[in-house]
């Protein structure tokens, strides 16, 4: 072999090695979608709002309108199913999840049947069963301590003596109370721009955002589709800017929060109750100290603000402070309350306040309900019981679950539990001011298919805001 020809092998190797170097970076660059080349002439892709149309008000809705036909449930049929083996308590305690301190409602009392007024005749529907269920084999702890309780008959309605206070506008609550969701908003939202905004999104990049969504507890699920939703956009829309970026970014976040869910509460009475109509009855559910009260109390005040007359029922006879906490509030906006003793049977209260409320005609009725573990079998069928009771002598129109944003995982968990006995068809999400984790009303949605209505943001009496999927993202965002 010539050394000419050497040369030229050499050559060819070295020219091929070049060749192999350059197809790799040009490779690689392809795969990035770099934001830092911005073309200030492309126009920014339109964003479409969300479709609520709440307007920053509330909105509310009859419902008889909205609501679906109550069918009346057999005892057969309601009694809900806990296979012991499904139970996260390990005899009767909370489990890992649940709330550490030992809960109220671990008090022993016996489940009595309700003795009905006298109305109860003309009550409807009339399928419903006389048997109520009764309660589960399955013993509370300590049975011995049980004592039968009867039960003591509800206290006359009371008159608020107060001089009725001065109410928030409830228009663009969301938006005053935006300032709120600082904490979901540096962690969540402001970190999203940044990654997106960043520059180069390689693998690595996709895997913090990712990252970043659950730990703002949007879930696996929601989180998978968002992130493939969002390299989609970028990809085919050839985004450039990182203002294009958060474009699409609120686009896909409005869009995973349903935009078409009905978020109306139906608050509004079945015709006018002054010519023989009927209020609408709200009943508020969920887990010790998750808002209930405070947000029975701030929704009357938005309905009073609203021009509308409220009775509230105060079935929480587990905590005497619950029912006086109630009172207050009815008696800050004018309501009357019906309550009961401690102790009293809920299920009769929750009767009592409903009649009442037809009498009085007002518009709405709202009923704040005792809070229970959502593993205690035998309380969660005493809450089916209170709403098949109140079935006797109305449609429920709401029953609106309040969930504790802060809880995570756990409050899904409740929500499950609510639902499968109380058909849940609206969800407060509180003390979304106190965590990072906004993104909990994702997951909350997706898990349940049942809308976020409301959302606490505060300790104040008028910190309840109606839920805009577009207001609630541009508050993370901005
Ligand atoms: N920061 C904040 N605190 C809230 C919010 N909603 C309720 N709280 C507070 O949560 C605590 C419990 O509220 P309650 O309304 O008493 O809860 P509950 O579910 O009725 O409790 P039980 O009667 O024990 O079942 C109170 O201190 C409220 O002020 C909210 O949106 N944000």
């Amino acid at each position: 072999m010539t050394t000419s020809t050497l040369i030229a092998i050499v050559v060819v190797v070295a020219l091929v090695l070049a060749l192999a170097v350059v197809a790799g970076v040009v490779l690689n660059r392809r795969r990035r979608i770099s934001l830092r080349e911005k073309d200030e002439t492309e126009a920014r892709p339109e964003v479409k709002g969300g479709g609520y149309q709440a307007g920053g008000g509330f909105s509310f809705a009859s419902g008889a309108a909205t609501a679906e036909p109550e069918t009346a449930r057999t005892a057969e049929s309601s009694a809900p199913e806990h296979p012991v083996e499904e139970r996260t308590e390990v005899e009767g305690q909370p489990g890992v999840g649940d709330d550490a301190a030992v809960p109220r409602d671990t008090e022993r009392r016996g489940i009595v049947d309700v003795e009905l007024p006298e109305d109860t005749a003309t009550a409807e529907p009339a399928a419903e069963p006389t048997a109520e269920p009764e309660v589960p084999a399955q013993p509370e702890p300590e049975p011995a301590a049980a004592e039968p309780v009867a039960p003591p008959e509800p206290e006359k309605p009371e008159k608020p003596a107060a001089e009725p206070e001065e109410i928030e506008p409830t228009s663009g609550r969301l938006e005053r109370l935006r300032g709120r969701l600082s904490r979901s908003r540096t962690t969540f939202g402001q970190s999203l721009l940044g990654l997106l905004g960043a520059g180069d999104l390689d693998e690595e990049s996709w895997e913090e955002i990712e990252d970043t969504l659950l730990m703002a507890d949007l879930g696996a699920a929601t989180t998978t589709e968002i992130i493939e939703r969002l390299r989609g956009e970028i990809a085919s829309r050839a985004v450039r800017s990182p203002e294009e970026a958060r474009a699409v970014l609120r686009e896909v976040l409005v869009d995973a929060l349903g935009q078409d869910m009905e978020r109306s509460v139906r608050a509004l009475p079945h015709g006018d109750p002054a010519d023989g109509g009927k209020p609408a009855v709200l009943l508020v559910v969920g887990v010790n100290g998750t808002g209930k009260t405070t947000t029975t109390g701030k929704l009357a005040r938005v309905l009073v603000a609203d021009g509308r007359t409220v009775l509230l029922g105060a079935a929480d006879t587990f905590r005497a402070a619950a029912v006086e906490q109630l009172a207050t509030w009815g008696e800050r906006v004018g309501a009357e309350v019906v309550r009961g003793n401690e102790g009293a049977d809920p299920a009769s209260v929750a009767f009592e306040a409903v009649s009442r409320g037809g009498d009085s005609a007002v518009d709405a009725v709202l009923v704040d309900t005792a809070g229970r573990l959502h593993t205690k079998t035998g309380l969660m069928d005493e809450l089916g019981k209170v709403k098949r009771v109140v079935e006797k002598k109305a449609q429920v129109d709401e029953v609106l679950l309040v969930l504790d944003a802060t809880t995570g995982q756990n409050g899904l968990m409740q929500a499950r539990v609510f639902s499968e006995v109380v058909d849940v068809t609206g969800i407060v999400l509180t003390k979304l001011d106190g965590t990072a984790k906004g993104g909990i009303v994702f997951q909350v949605q997706r898990e349940l298919g049942v809308p976020v209505k409301l959302v606490g943001l505060g300790e104040g009496p008028d910190d309840l805001a109606p839920f805009e999927p577009g207001a609630f993202v541009d508050a993370l965002l901005d």
